[in-house]
């Protein structure tokens, strides 16, 4: 069996760096993505690759290279799933915010639209690829809709496989190109190869691994849920090395050489965010009450709860350390995207930060190179005001355009993404634009302290403390 079309159901930051990707390394196979959102299809289609709807370093060159040769974008979804051999279902799955399993469950009715979609649409034989992150047993549902549609047309089969997607934001590219492995879980062992084919055009094939559908749907959630417990655990330590005068770097530097722990993911910071570590493993915890293992729910539960705590905990040491008020006080927020290297702001740990410090009357100039203004209104829940109404008091907070224009007349800078351009900057100049006494909080590690304290400014960083 081999892939001639692929179709991509979600035209969004995994379908589309993904899809770009195979359509890259395979010129043989025609690549569609698909989505019922014009406008995110129309920038996709965009001629200026500036104006890509994600982005990603590196996937300018990836679009520009396979777009129009092996690669399209369309919101002419049942046509192409009609065409393909091969769809792909790769949908948002955020939590539910009402009904049964609300604010753990994921949602799951734009799986289900698509896979009814593919029933109704599909042609011949067809594999659907899962590659939304999606609860353990989701292919059970998917299987019994595609079956039903098999029922009244005998010309069609389906197979169902899980291939989740492993991906970081801001790295997509490169993981994508080099993963560390990719993982297919399934029933039927030649869907399964098919699939494996069209990855070993550029992964090693002891790079691939193949396993059945249940562990595989589950994988994905528990290697989100092992990766951001790691970022829990180096932030309660972090707070308790501010408690005691040792440094969280230090810490995870002599823990992380321990080969069996290692050193990656032990960076203390304003707590993770994104859109899927706190939405897969509430996931997690829901499907653990389901299944009637309070306990084990209890204790992935804490890794979130951990997280909120640490968020919270950064807003409140601020307001503390400037004095107990930040009431009508102009604080600099450098970054507002969840990490670096994205313009992705689900679930930023910006969002609830500035959240607590506009709650305590503070005024923001937020600086990001990448956010716009209008992702951090809708996050904030309140419109721009204009930078000048903020230097004078009258507006709540301010995209900043530059991070000069950002510090002048604050009295606290606060990093809260590790921006590039946040690690070499002349704070010499930037604290004699503050007004004094002046602070940085730099929730990130990513200012030299020596530089930051010769600038006359008082330091305090996360796992740290103050000077
Ligand atoms: N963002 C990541 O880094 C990442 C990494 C790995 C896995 N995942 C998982 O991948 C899935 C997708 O995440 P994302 O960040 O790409 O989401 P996204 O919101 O960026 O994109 C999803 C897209 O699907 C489209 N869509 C929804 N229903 C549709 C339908 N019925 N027909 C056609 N299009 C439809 C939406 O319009 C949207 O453009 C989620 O399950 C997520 O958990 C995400
Ligand atoms: O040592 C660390 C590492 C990360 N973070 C934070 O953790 C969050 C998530 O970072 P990262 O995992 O790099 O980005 P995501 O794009 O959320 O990727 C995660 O979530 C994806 C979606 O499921 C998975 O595919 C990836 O494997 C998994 O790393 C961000 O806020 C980071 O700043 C830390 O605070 N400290």
């Amino acid at each position: 069996m081999t892939i001639q079309r692929i179709c991509c159901i979600g035209a969004g930051y995994v379908g589309g760096p993904t899809m770009a990707v195979i359509a890259d390394r395979c010129p043989e196979i025609e690549v569609t993505v698909v989505d019922i959102n014009q406008a995110r299809i129309d920038a996709w289609n965009d001629a200026d690759l500036s104006r890509l709807p994600v982005y990603e370093p590196g996937l300018d060159a990836v679009v520009g290279r396979a777009r129009g040769r092996n690669l399209t974008f369309s919101t002419a979804v049942e046509a192409t799933v009609a065409s393909a051999d091969m769809v792909f279902i790769s949908v948002n799955t955020p939590t539910k915010t009402k009904g049964l399993g609300a604010g753990q469950a994921s949602d799951l009715r734009w799986v289900e639209a698509c896979a009814r979609t593919v029933a109704k649409a599909a042609t011949g034989h067809t594999i659907v690829v899962e590659k939304s992150t999606l609860p353990v047993r989701t292919a059970a549902a998917i299987k019994t809709i595609l079956e039903a549609a098999q029922e009244d047309d005998q010309q069609r089969c389906f197979s169902v496989l899980s291939n989740p997607e492993f991906l970081a934001e801001g790295t997509a590219i490169r993981d994508l190109e080099a993963p560390d492995r990719v993982l297919i879980g399934g029933e039927d062992a030649a869907s399964i190869e098919a699939l494996a084919a069209v990855y070993s055009h550029w992964v090693d094939e002891a790079k691939i691994l193949r396993t059945n559908l249940w562990s595989s749907e589950l994988s994905k959630l528990t290697a989100n849920a092992f990766l951001a417990q790691r970022i829990s655990s180096i932030n309660s330590v972090a707070a308790l090395c501010e408690a005691t005068g040792a440094d969280v770097r230090e810490v995870a530097r002599a823990i992380g050489t321990d080969s069996r722990i290692g050193p990656k993911f032990l960076n203390a910071g304003p707590g993770f965010g994104g859109s899927c570590f706190q939405k897969d493993i509430l996931n997690l915890v829901y499907l653990c009450r389901h299944f009637g293992l309070p306990e084990v729910a209890d204790y992935w539960e804490s890794v979130v709860a951990l997280n909120t705590w640490q968020q919270h905990r950064i807003a409140q040491l601020v307001v503390q350390k400037l004095f107990g008020t930040v009431t009508g006080k102009r604080l600099a927020i450098f970054g507002f995207a969840f990490k670096a290297d994205t313009n992705d702001t689900r679930e930023a740990p910006a969002i609830r930060i500035c959240g607590d410090l506009l709650e305590e009357g503070a005024q923001l100039a937020i600086h990001d190179p990448k956010v716009e203004p209008a992702q951090m209104a809708r996050d904030l829940k309140q419109e721009a005001a204009a930078a000048a109404d903020v230097l004078s008091g009258t507006g709540s907070w301010a995209l900043a355009e530059s991070v000069e224009e950002a510090v002048s007349g604050a009295d606290a800078v606060l990093i809260l993404t590790e921006w590039n351009v946040y690690r070499n900057l002349n704070w010499a100049e930037l604290a004699g634009r503050m007004r004094k006494p002046a602070w940085l909080f730099d929730a990130r590690a990513v200012a030299d302290p020596a530089v930051v304290r010769a600038a006359g400014l008082t330091l305090w960083r996360v796992g740290d403390g103050e000077d």
